[in-house]
């Protein structure tokens, strides 16, 4: 099967292609970015989306920005201000910086970053599978589609269904942007795993009737105790988990994780556009001239994560000690 991928480069041309995950699953459509500018435009417009993707879109990104002549410090800067929350972009940009007015350096620096989310990912994906069994229940997309590589949680799960230990995956909507809808049921689908949708309002029946075995999610930016935001909605489903007794867990590259941060209180949290709660692909749902607010993710607390798998193993708690030690700071 031909694997699912959010951008391919084409180096003759110097042409960064993204799949349009705006569109999908309806349409398949390609869209060509040539400057750094396009990209913080695709990033901010989520053209490409998921924190290792809009990692090394950024990457490529830079090397745009030298194919065409844009200064890099300012190609940075407008990379910086696309999206605030998954610290992926930030590490992606840092990364590159060194390079900056050398081409070759650049694509070398961008190619080893993509390289490095698919074999973290591969990881991930095989540690991951040893904790899920039966029916999972996930939220927003943390596929292939948000990586460039084998996905994160959804990852684990598929790599979990095909050892045969999960049977069943139910997706969450994830409204606003309807990532699960869209694209992990495109991802299911396309991988044959038997998965059902549920509107976001649902887990906790689910839960209740003893429908779910187990909860994983991906990260944006994981603080050294744990702490985390992810997708709006994530802690519902943290707090939710918690009361049924039900083991929950996120799923990143270590890359996720933020060293400057001590708790989750200093992760930005992105403000998207009300007008994505008020509508539905262009389809107004509201009164005219209602009010809606959309912070388009929220921070769930450590506490309520029973582990977080990583590219270096399942960390279970205290998270500060076990994640301080898998980053080489202690
Ligand atoms: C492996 S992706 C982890 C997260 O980036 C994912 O769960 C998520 O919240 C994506 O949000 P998005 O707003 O679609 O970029």
């Amino acid at each position: 099967m031909e694997r699912l991928l959010p951008f391919r480069f084409d180096e003759e041309e110097g042409v960064f292609w993204l799949l349009d995950q705006r569109r999908l699953p309806l349409e398949e459509v390609w869209v060509p970015v040539r400057t750094a500018r396009e990209m913080a435009e695709a990033i901010r417009a989520m053209v490409v989306r998921g924190a290792p993707a809009i990692g090394v879109s950024a990457a490529f990104g830079m090397v745009l920005a030298h194919l065409r002549g844009e200064s890099p410090k300012e190609a940075d800067a407008l990379l910086r201000q696309s999206r605030p929350t998954a610290v992926n972009l930030f590490h992606a940009l840092d990364r590159l910086r060194p390079h900056w007015g050398d081409l070759e350096g650049s694509l070398r620096e961008a190619k080893a970053l993509w390289r490095e989310v698919e074999e973290t990912e591969r990881a991930i994906g095989l540690h991951g599978a040893k904790v899920l069994r039966g029916q999972v229940l996930t939220h927003c997309n943390t596929g292939p589609l948000a990586t460039g590589g084998y996905g994160t949680a959804l990852g684990a799960i598929l790599e979990a269904h095909r050892k045969g230990r999960v049977n069943h995956v139910w997706v969450d909507e994830t409204r606003p942007y309807l990532q699960g809808a869209r694209l992990t049921a495109f991802e299911l689908k396309k991988a044959g795993v038997p998965a059902t949708l549920v509107a976001d309002n649902m887990a906790g029946f689910l839960m209740q009737r003893g429908l779910v075995d187990a909860v994983i999610v991906g990260v944006d930016r994981m603080a050294l105790n744990g702490d985390f935001a992810n997708k709006i909605g994530t802690y519902t489903l943290a707090v939710l988990a918690h009361h049924h007794g039900i083991p929950f867990y996120a799923a990143l590259p270590l890359s996720s994780v933020d060293p400057r941060l001590e708790s989750g209180e200093g992760i930005p949290i992105e403000e998207r556009s009300p007008e994505e709660v008020l509508e539905l692909k262009g389809v107004r749902l509201a009164p005219e001239g209602f009010p809606a607010y959309h912070p388009a993710f929220d921070v769930t607390p450590h506490r309520y994560l029973t582990g977080i798998v990583t590219e270096k193993g399942v960390l279970y708690p205290p998270f500060d000690e076990a994640l301080r030690h898998a980053l080489g700071l202690s």
